[in-house]
């Protein structure tokens, strides 16, 4: 990930790194010796009093948390969850109703039960950690008996903030994978939240007898709606969607379309508005267009009417606006004198205008702005450029046509974005196994892209096809009875090679919590020290704009780290993103004598200080001497005939910027 404000880097202490090494490794070792054996029952009694005292704790803000680590750095309050990474599995790919019962008893130790489901019921309260919830579960029907421990890693709430583990007082964990904690406690763990459904007492089960006659089904599926609808009037948003699919699942049965299909349509058209609240786009799309009725009463248009405007509405937050247009445009017909669809159609142009011409009002966006307004509303542009392969660096983005100096190669608005002043921020210090290396990843983000995908399953494919290290099952998408499936090991490798950093538009951010995003277009742009194209952001928007004239069919790069310190530039390239570069600049850099570097950066970091201290409005006379003198001093540790013209000196950059501005005071 790069990010714009490289000042806050967080540091970790040699002694505080090896004990996060250490801890992990141990964990592996002690799994790797004990793989398969049997599973230790629990004292149930013990179990629950360690998690209600626990969860008491951490309700005042006290508990344990064994994951947080001790940090330094600018900007920074000191702790942060500590993860470890690295040691991937696939999500279950199965329908719960196609895997085999288990039980608690059948738990072997760091085992991965393929082929098996086991349902438990909560046994106690929730701890909720950092970074992860646990909570003691039971098998359902052995009221006092046997009993585990189950915990969620990273992604713990779903929509809003509340915790998956609170929000049910069931589950059915899909292919359990049991396992020890860091501490080495026994637990069963989830990593994939759709490994676990829940069940909700609350919802009746919508399962029809075969011989049910349409009055009883009728009543049946009022009632679900019914109940949906009085969930809707107090929020509870996923209740509501709980208790439609059920009274769905009864309407749309044949019995009862075959008497009163209009049911299921009230239902879906219901259903709709919640998906929209939800943010569940692709589904609040389907259902809306399930609704519509086509008769021409006016109570089948004005109902029609609400349902393209659902459907419109959640075509047009998909980014898809000629679909959000047709939408409207039946709206409309319906309902001609409509000034809201009259508007809603002039926004949606406008969007088509510029994903057509990329021609952004900026200043407009950029004013509509605020830190409760941090994402705009505006549509990406992307026709200048095609993904092509690029030779030693994957794929790549290319011009289709010659792109002026200063002009826009591509705008994208995010396809998701975390504000550093927002809940869902989390950064935590990850520990990969793979690579030995540790790293402050912003696990906020996957998490967001995780639910994003859940909630809209027609964008898995677009994220899956990023570069990432970890493959997964390598499938684009994959999908069970239960709902969509997401690998979160494949989402987080996605992320680190590919996310970026807006910068602090709103307000103040450190390392610990800076805000980050995932453009999926711009992903496709490869580095490059001498680029020809550089980034910048108005809110969520990443507008890329050429930086010298760019011919038709050559590739775009952009920087992704700007420091004029080679040794810290290669470093940064090979930790975020896995690679040396070996740019025509690089090649140069590389060559240069160790002790000239050296005096290089000294010097850039002197002229750094001076940039910072010194304001160029109203400059005096002796302070731009001073200026020219020290951006000379840099420029003389460059060799002339090694730094051809055309190579930058990245050092003398910030020095000759301050230069350019400076005016001298009268
Ligand atoms: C944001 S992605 C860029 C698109 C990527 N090349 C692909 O095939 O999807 C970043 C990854 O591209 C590769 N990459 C980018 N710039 C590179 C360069 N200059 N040299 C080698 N690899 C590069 C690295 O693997 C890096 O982790």
């Amino acid at each position: 990930m790069a990010s714009q404000h490289d000042g806050n880097t967080i540091f970790l202490s040699e002694q505080e790194a090896e004990r996060i090494r250490n801890t992990v490794r141990n964990r592996v070792k002690e799994c790797s010796a004990r793989v398969g054996h049997e599973r230790e029952p629990r004292d149930s009694q013990e179990a629950i009093r360690q998690a209600t005292g626990a969860s008491l704790l951490a309700d005042m803000g006290g508990a344990p948390d064994p994951d947080i680590t001790q940090t330094n750095g600018r900007g920074h309050g000191g702790t942060l969850p500590a993860l470890a990474v690295g040691q991937p599995y696939p999500p279950c790919a199965i329908s719960v109703q196609d895997l085999q019962p288990m039980k608690l008893a059948d738990l072997r130790m760091d085992t991965h039960h393929r082929g098996c489901k086991l349902t438990v019921k909560r046994a106690s309260p929730v701890v909720p950690l950092t970074a992860r919830s646990w909570t003691m579960v039971q098998d359902p029907d052995d009221a006092g008996g046997d009993i585990e421990r189950l915990e969620i890693c990273l992604h713990k709430s779903g929509y809003g903030d509340e915790d998956v583990l609170e929000s049910a007082s069931g589950f059915v964990i899909k292919e359990p994978y049991f396992t020890l904690t860091d501490q080495g406690e026994a637990t069963i763990r989830i990593d994939h939240p759709s490994d676990l459904v829940l069940c909700r007492k609350d919802i009746a089960s919508g399962s029809l007898a075969e011989d049910m006659d349409a009055t009883t089904a009728e009543k049946m599926a009022r009632s679900c709606k019914d109940k949906g609808n009085a969930a809707l009037a107090k929020q509870d948003l996923q209740l509501a969607h709980a208790h439609y699919t059920e009274g769905l699942k009864v309407a749309q049965q044949k019995v009862l379309l075959d008497t009163n299909a209009d049911l299921a349509r009230d239902l879906s058209r219901n259903r709709a508005h919640v998906n929209l609240l939800l943010d569940r786009l692709d589904e609040a799309k389907t259902d809306a267009t399930a609704s519509l009725i086509g008769k021409d009463d006016q109570r089948s248009k004005d109902l029609d009417s609400k349902a393209f405007f659902r459907a419109g509405s959640a075509a047009y937050s998909l980014g898809e606006y000629q679909e959000a247009k047709d939408f409207f445009d039946e709206r409309l017909k319906l309902m001609p004198d409509n000034k809201e669809a009259t508007a809603f159609l002039k926004r949606i142009r406008r969007r088509l205008h510029e994903q057509e011409t990329g021609s952004h009002d900026l200043k407009k966006i950029r004013a509509g702005l605020s830190r409760a307004r941090p994402r705009v509303d505006a549509a990406t542009f992307t026709r200048n450029t095609r993904v092509g392969e690029s030779t030693r660096r994957g794929r790549g983005l290319f011009a289709t046509r010659d792109i002026a100096a200063g002009e826009i190669v591509m705008c994208e608005k995010a396809f998701c974005v975390v504000w550093g002043h927002e809940s869902a921020a989390l950064t935590a210090m990850t520990y990969d196994l793979r690579d030995d290396r540790i790293r402050v990843s912003p696990v906020g983000l996957s998490k967001s892209i995780v639910q994003k995908l859940l909630s809209n399953p027609s964008q898995i494919e677009r994220v899956m096809d990023l570069h990432g290290d970890y493959q997964g099952d390598g499938k684009a998408a994959s999908s069970t009875e239960d709902g969509p499936v997401v690998d979160t090991f494949r989402v987080h490798d996605i992320m680190s090679r590919n996310a970026f950093g807006p910068g602090s538009q709103f307000g103040e951010e450190g390392a610990s919590n800076a805000s980050t995003g995932l453009w999926i277009w711009a992903a496709y742009i490869n580095h490059s020290c001498i680029a020809n194209a550089k980034k910048e952001y108005v809110g969520d928007l990443m507008v890329i704009r050429a930086t010298q004239a760019i011919a038709s069919g050559e590739e775009i790069f952009h920087a992704y780290d700007e420091s004029s310190d080679y040794e810290a530039r290669q470093k940064a390239l090979m930790t975020t993103w896995g690679f040396e570069c070996n740019c025509a600049l690089c090649a140069v850099e590389k060559g240069d004598d160790p002790a000239v570097r050296k005096k290089r950066q000294e010097l850039a970091d002197e002229a750094d200080a001076f940039v910072a201290r010194e304001p160029w409005t109203n400059a005096k006379r002796l302070t731009i001497v001073k200026a020219q003198r020290l951006a000379r001093s840099i420029d003389d540790t460059y060799d002339g005939k090694r730094y051809k013209s055309g190579l930058p000196r990245l050092a003398t950059r910030r020095i000759q910027e301050w230069l350019a501005n400076a005016t001298p005071r009268r």
